[in-house]
Order: structure tokens, then C-alpha cells, then sequence
């Protein structure tokens, strides 16, 4: 597939900090819509550096935390969201006065105050692609992922304008819509559409795992449907969701107490044998789901965004 060029690219040199899933999707990305760019790729694993080197993930394998950023015009962190002060505190002694610094994690006000401390002074753009998989590392990437899924930017107050246009021009560059919002307001949106599910995933399959010893083992093996799509969410990283739920904790704890009480409404309705509330619900919820394919924001594409059909 060609994935030509349509606009001039808004940076010269970009810098993947951090070489899994993200970082592996941003460098294939640029490499592939934006010719002449030049991407460094940098991770704080040697195991990762290696197995990056060894495919061919970005135009430099940066070996030092100095070659990593050297005249990068923006420097991405794509490392999971607890790890994004640690990260950028390394880099901060050879960053170019004139980067612009952005990132890819899934909450945005916690990463905001960590790279905000750790650079004081680089304009800020941090940046959240909805785009993702269960996978992780520098072999789960693909080039395609972020075409046409939002990135929602949430540059803080007086952030350079231009930044903020240049980085929305990037995204828009490797195939994204773009969106901006206030951190705050990010993380309780996607607290509720990303976090919650996950939480809930998380939750189903262990529990149905626990349960393995009351059916016998059918859990597993009549495993099929609803439980079979609950268990590849299950499956994403361990340390990606953990942080994720540490750093974006009230927002997921308020929406969990709301979720808490729906449910226990549910759980009312069957009690009581309440068809009426119990079919009310469910015509509701199937029109949210058509309502989202209508408006093309349905990751059941054929053969996209999934592991086990990942695109070429
Ligand atoms: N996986 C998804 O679906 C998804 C989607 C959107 C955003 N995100 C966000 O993207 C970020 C990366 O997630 P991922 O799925 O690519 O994870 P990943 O585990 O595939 O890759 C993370 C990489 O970061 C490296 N790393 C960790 N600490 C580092 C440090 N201090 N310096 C340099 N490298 C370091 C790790 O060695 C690893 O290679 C996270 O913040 C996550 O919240 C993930
Ligand atoms: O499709 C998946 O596997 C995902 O979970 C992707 C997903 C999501 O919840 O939509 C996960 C985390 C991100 O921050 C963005 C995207």
C-alpha cells in the first residue's frame, strides 16, 4: 500500500522515545507518510534498542539519552504513562532549546505536570492517538494505525501557538482526525470510553477464570462471543494499565461509582423479573452501537487495529 505525502511535514527530525506498540505505529508512520523526515528511535531497554535495530524501526537507533534527542525538532515520549517524568528528567540535559516535546499517553493530566516539571521552559503539546491494541513492543506496531481515529491534543494555557499547529499538523500527517481539549476534561471522557472497559475486561475474565474450578474448566473451552472479545482487551499490557489507572485515578473512581449503581439497577431488574426495564436498556445501548458505526468510529473494521489481523 502507498501512503504518499500530502502536505509539507512539519518537522524535520522527529525523536520516538520509548520503542513498543506507539512508538513502533509513530515511527513506522512517519517513515511511511512523511519521506525526508528523519525519525530517531530511542528506548530505555537494550533488549528493545536491539530487537528495533534488528527490523529496521527508525532511520537512527539511538544508543545514549544524547543521541536520542540530537536536533530533534519534536521529541515524542511513547512510554507508559507512569514512566513519562522519569523518561523525560533522562533527556532533559541535551534537549534542543527549540523542540517541541508531545506524547502519546492515555491520560493526559498526570503526564502534563510530569513533563511540565521535568522541562520547564519547551513548549508542550501533549498528545493522545485512540488508537491502540492489546499488543505491545517494537514488533506490534503498524504504520496504519492511526488513519482515521482521533488524536486529541491538550496543550496547556499559553502554549505557543504555532507548536500547537505544527503538532496537530503531524498527527493530521500520519492519517489522524485531530481534536483539542482541556487535560482535565480528556481524562474523564476517556475514563468512561477506554479506562472503564478495560477495568471492566480485566474484571470479567478473572473472574471467570476464578469460577474455572465451580464449571469445571468450560469456562475456557466453551469460551466463545462476548467472553472471547472481553479476553483480548484482558490481554493488553500489564504495566501500560496499571499506570493508567494509577495516574488517572479520580476520574476512573467517579465514573466506577456511576457504573456501580447502573448495574445495580440491572441487577434490581433481573431480581424483580422486570422485562420492561431490562429490554428498555438493551433497545438503548443498540442504538448507541449503531449510532457509532454511522458515525465511523467502529474499530471492527475488517482487518483493522487487531492483533490477530493486523494489517500489512
Ligand atoms: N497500547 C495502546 O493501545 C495505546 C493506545 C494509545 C496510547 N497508548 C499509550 O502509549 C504509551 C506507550 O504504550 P505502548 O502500548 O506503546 O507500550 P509498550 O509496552 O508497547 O512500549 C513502551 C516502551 O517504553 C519503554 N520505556 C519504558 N520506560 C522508559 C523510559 N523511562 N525511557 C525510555 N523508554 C522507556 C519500554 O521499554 C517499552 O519498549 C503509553 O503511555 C500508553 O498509555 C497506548
Ligand atoms: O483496541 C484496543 O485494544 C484498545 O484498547 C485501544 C485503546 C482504547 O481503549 O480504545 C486503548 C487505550 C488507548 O489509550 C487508546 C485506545
Amino acid at each position: 500500500m502507498t501512503l504518499a505525502a500530502t502536505a509539507p511535514a512539519p518537522f524535520a527530525k522527529v525523536s520516538v522515545i520509548g520503542l513498543g506498540l506507539l512508538g513502533g505505529s509513530v515511527a513506522r508512520a512517519v517513515r511511511a507518510r512523511m519521506p525526508g523526515v528523519h525519525v530517531t528511535g530511542y528506548d530505555a531497554s537494550a533488549d528493545v534498542r536491539a530487537r528495533a535495530a534488528q527490523i529496521d524501526l527508525a532511520d537512527t537507533i539511538a544508543q545514549t539519552p544524547r543521541e536520542a534527542v540530537a536536533e530533534a525538532g519534536l521529541v515524542i515520549f511513547c512510554v507508559p504513562v507512569g514512566a513519562m517524568g522519569a523518561a523525560a528528567a533522562t533527556l532533559a540535559p541535551y534537549l534542543p532549546a527549540d523542540c517541541v516535546i508531545s506524547d502519546v499517553g492515555s491520560s493526559k493530566a498526570s503526564v502534563l505536570k510530569a513533563l511540565g516539571e521535568a522541562l520547564p521552559g519547551h513548549a508542550l503539546v501533549p498528545a493522545h492517538p485512540v488508537a491502540g491494541t492489546e499488543q505491545s513492543g517494537p514488533d506490534a506496531g503498524f504504520a496504519t494505525l492511526f488513519v482515521g481515529r482521533w488524536c486529541i491534543l491538550t496543550p496547556p494555557e499559553g502554549t505557543p501557538h504555532e507548536a500547537v499547529a505544527r503538532v496537530s499538523a503531524f498527527w493530521e500527517g500520519l492519517g489522524a482526525k485531530v481534536e483539542m481539549m482541556e487535560a482535565a476534561h480528556h481524562d474523564l471522557v476517556l475514563a468512561v470510553t477506554s479506562h472503564l472497559p478495560h477495568l471492566i475486561a480485566y474484571t470479567i475474565v478473572g473472574t471467570a477464570s476464578d469460577l474455572e474450578e465451580v464449571t469445571q474448566s468450560e469456562v475456557i473451552k466453551y469460551s466463545a462471543g462476548g467472553f472471547r472479545d472481553f479476553t483480548r482487551i484482558a490481554a493488553s499490557d500489564p504495566t501500560m494499565w496499571r499506570d493508567v489507572f494509577l495516574n488517572n485515578r479520580d476520574a476512573v473512581l467517579a465514573m466506577l461509582q456511576v457504573f456501580t449503581e447502573d448495574l445495580t439497577e440491572l441487577q434490581k431488574a433481573i431480581r424483580k423479573g422486570d422485562g420492561e426495564a431490562l429490554f428498555d436498556h438493551f433497545t438503548r445501548t443498540r442504538a448507541i452501537r449503531r449510532s457509532i458505526i454511522q458515525m465511523g468510529q467502529d474499530d471492527a473494521r475488517p482487518d483493522f487495529g487487531r492483533s490477530d489481523h493486523k494489517p500489512a
